[in-house]
């Protein structure tokens, strides 16, 4: 039996990371990349699709589990009748190999504990050759080699290599697990549990340092910024959606997706939050990453690349694991990366926008790309898109897609007008007042009094809850509080909000079934309603979400009110940069309403500034 969603840890090396069940089973572990096929899949499967369990021998949940203050070091702890133990588990930053440390430590009496290794590689598919070398084993399956060393005596039975051991009060049992291709089988250095466990936690902890935040929510966003980096894969700087693949976004259902990928809208959202809490190197990078990884004809622009910027990530499906819980198909690749979104284009300018205020030098190639995605928008806002919710139905004018091209056009404006950059900025303005009328007209139903999910909708997104964000109009405008009210209403589901209903103009997604409340658009509209003025129920739901956060801080894409589970892959940086930027707007550090509503470019008459007691963006 595999856990609850919400029952994981993480642990990681920015390259890789595995998910820590309570009941002490690594069940999922991609090596040698975090979108490499994976030798524990039992989180997808059953444990017969690999897994490495170390927990007391009579089984059951951790007593009490935490990380090491803000470390990646994460330790679980089992108080029995027979006494208490501890497994540390951790992932040393990378060297020349990957390992997976977990130290057992005896607290106070004598348990006895079990080890199980079930090594499947490619996805839960290939049972690896196992040879005993001295007191651990090597295992070697196509182009993977693994070897596990331990000073205990492990025995292989079904299949799986086991141990039984009993630890007693200040006793340290370590096993070091480390992978190779198996063509470099000979140049092995395995690190050193102890030394590796403390230069992880000094790694994490001068991290750690560099955090700007200090305000009501110190813990929650160390937390969550902790698992951000995890989800960076340090050898690009592109930053990960998530660490898995194909957890149900409906329990059963076939919403299930591989985000083991660098999609360029979440990542402008983790570089937000990145900047807002002072880690500006991290940010650099991930400019630099996209920079490279767009290279080429900006008509070409995709909504996600590999973590490398690999370009094709073409969706299969795995026929031999029967997915979590039972939801299959369970898929590799993503299909969205060849779809149109035209808010990518929007948010790609924005985020060098955001770039160049927070103070990352400039460079002249990044500039020139912006022209050229500006050439593609202007050409191409009319077209009807996919929308950031990679919808797989008919194409349609999105309303949350026109405001973002509108966004991009008024960030190139900005860059001309106040950053001393050069284009045909006069065309541009006309650009964007253009825009910004057809969406009004188009695009609100003044009947309702809001705007709709796509021009003519019967529905509503909880995408429009950005609008005021980005600048499109001011906080205060009765269409944007008409907007929160009616969001509110037909997408709340015990407070949580869903981000659209499908049903609403008759399956607007194209897929079957249904899902549960997501938790970005929770927290944007936490935001929204502090931007209103409506700072009480702000609070109020920000909290409940952060309730909403697993024992060690964890969240996944959503959660489903009438069950109480965590659903859709995890960790999830969507949700982790939902907490922090609300967390940052709440406590007044940022301004997270991207320009001041005098500077933004609505046409005149539309525009007011931001709520009085606000700073502008960024500034602390
Ligand atoms: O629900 C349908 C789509 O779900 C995924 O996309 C979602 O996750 C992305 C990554 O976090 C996010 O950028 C996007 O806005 C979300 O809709 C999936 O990747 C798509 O293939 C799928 O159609």
């Amino acid at each position: 039996m595999v856990s609850a969603i919400e029952d994981y840890a993480f642990i990681g090396d920015l390259h890789s990371g595995a998910l820590v069940g309570r009941d002490g089973s690594i069940d999922w572990l991609c090596l040698p990349r975090f979108d490499s096929p994976a030798c524990f899949a039992a989180l997808l499967h059953d444990d017969s699709a690999g897994r490495w369990l170390l927990a007391p021998a009579g089984g059951g949940p951790a007593t009490r589990r935490r990380y090491r203050d803000d470390t990646l070091v994460l330790e679980s702890e089992w108080h029995t009748a027979d006494g208490s133990v501890r497994v540390v588990d951790c992932m040393p930053l990378r060297g020349e190999a990957a390992d997976v440390v977990r130290l057992v430590e005896g607290l106070s009496g004598r348990v006895t504990m079990r080890m199980d290794l079930r090594l499947r590689p490619d996805y839960g598919r290939i049972i690896p050759w196992v040879y005993r070398v001295g007191r651990g084993l090597r295992a070697v399956a196509g182009p993977d080699a693994f070897w596990l060393h331990t000073p205990l005596a492990v025995y292989g039975e079904n299949l799986t290599t086991r141990a039984e051991f009993t630890v007693e009060a200040g006793q340290q049992v370590p096993f070091v697990l480390t992978y190779k291709p198996s063509h470099l089988v000979s140049r092995l250095n395995p690190v050193e549990a102890l030394p590796a466990i403390e230069a992880t936690e000094r790694f994490w902890r001068t991290w750690m340092s560099r955090c700007s935040y200090r305000g009501q929510w110190d813990e929650a966003v160390r937390r969550s910024l902790v698992t951000l980096k995890a989800l960076t894969y340090r050898p690009t700087g592109g930053i990960l959606a998530a660490a898995t693949t194909s957890l149900p976004e409906q329990l059963g259902g076939p919403r299930n997706w591989d985000y083991r990928y660098c999609w360029l809208r979440d990542a402008t959202f983790t570089l937000q939050a990145l900047i807002g809490t002072g880690y500006l190197e991290e940010a650099t990078q991930w400019r630099d990453w996209l920079l490279r990884a767009v290279a080429g004809n900006p008509a070409d622009l995709q909504i996600m690349y590999g973590l490398d910027g690999t370009w094709r990530l073409p969706e299969y499906e795995l026929d031999w694991l029967s997915g979590y819980e039972g939801s299959s198909p369970v898929r590799v690749g993503n299909a969205a990366t060849r779809q149109f979104q035209l808010d990518v284009w929007g948010e790609v300018l924005e985020s060098f926008y955001v770039g160049r205020e927070a103070g990352m030098a400039a460079s002249e190639t990044a500039w020139n790309m912006q022209r050229h995605l500006l050439d593609f928008l202007e050409g191409n806002w009319r077209e009807p898109d996919l929308s950031l919710w990679e919808v797989r139905g008919e194409p349609r004018h999105f309303v949350h897609s026109k405001v973002m091209a509108w966004a991009g056009v008024d960030r190139a404006v900005r860059s001309v007008r106040h950053h001393g950059r050069w284009g045909p900025v006069d065309r541009w303005e006309a650009l964007r007042d253009r825009i910004h009328e057809e969406v009004c007209a188009r695009g609100f139903d003044a009947e309702r009094n809001t705007f709709t999910q796509f021009y003519g909708s019967k529905g509503v997104d909880a995408a429009l809850l950005l609008l005021p964000r980005v600048g499109f109009l001011p906080w205060h405008d009765p269409r944007v509080r008409g907007t929160v009210d009616t969001v509110c209403r037909e997408l709340s589901q015990d407070g949580f909000l869903r981000r659209y209903r499908p049903e609403a103009d008759g399956g607007v997604d194209g897929l079957p079934g249904s899902e549960a409340t997501f938790l970005v658009c929770t927290f944007w509209l936490a935001d929204a309603l502090h931007g209103t003025g409506r700072r009480r129920e702000a609070l109020d739901l920000f909290e409940r979400l952060l309730d909403l956060r697993n024992d060690v801080g964890m969240l996944a894409e959503e959660y489903d009110p009438s069950t109480g589970r965590h659903l859709g892959n995890t960790p999830q940086a969507f949700s982790l940069v939902g907490l922090v930027n609300s967390a940052l707007w709440l406590s007044g550090t940022t301004d997270i309403t991207a320009v001041d509503g005098r500077r933004a470019g609505a046409p005149a008459g539309r525009e007011a500034a931001a709520p009085a007691g606000h700073h502008s963006r960024l500034r602390r």
